[in-house]
């Protein structure tokens, strides 16, 4: 069982991730992001890329894809909200997303 992100986790987790464009979502214990790529087959191959870290971690995004644009929420479902692990993968994110 995954736990939710205490107080402290959540100043030096998320902070960082508020820097680099990730908001909270309304009513709800999650983050959100919107990656613009350049074309289709970059927000694809992002996509992959990160399916793969996913399905490593057992921890998979909610995301909307249409065209070059990608919109992730990240929470976790068994914990009934924000957890390390969705931090984590957010870095990852941001990382693959270049
Ligand atoms: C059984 C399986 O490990 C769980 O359902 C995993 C799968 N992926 C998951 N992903 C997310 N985002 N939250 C979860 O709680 C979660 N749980």
């Amino acid at each position: 069982m995954t736990e939710l992100l205490s107080e402290t986790g959540r100043e030096t987790m998320l902070a960082p991730l508020f820097e680099a464009g990730w908001t909270m979502v309304e009513g709800r214990d999650a983050i959100t992001k919107t990656y613009q790529f350049d074309n289709f087959v970059e927000a694809f191959g992002f996509m992959t890329r990160a399916a793969l870290w996913a399905e490593k971690w057992d921890h998979h995004p909610e995301w909307f894809n249409v065209y070059k644009t990608v919109e992730v929420t990240l929470s976790t479902h068994d914990a009934g909200g924000l957890s390390a692990l969705d931090a984590k993968l957010a870095r990852k994110m941001d990382q693959l997303a270049g």
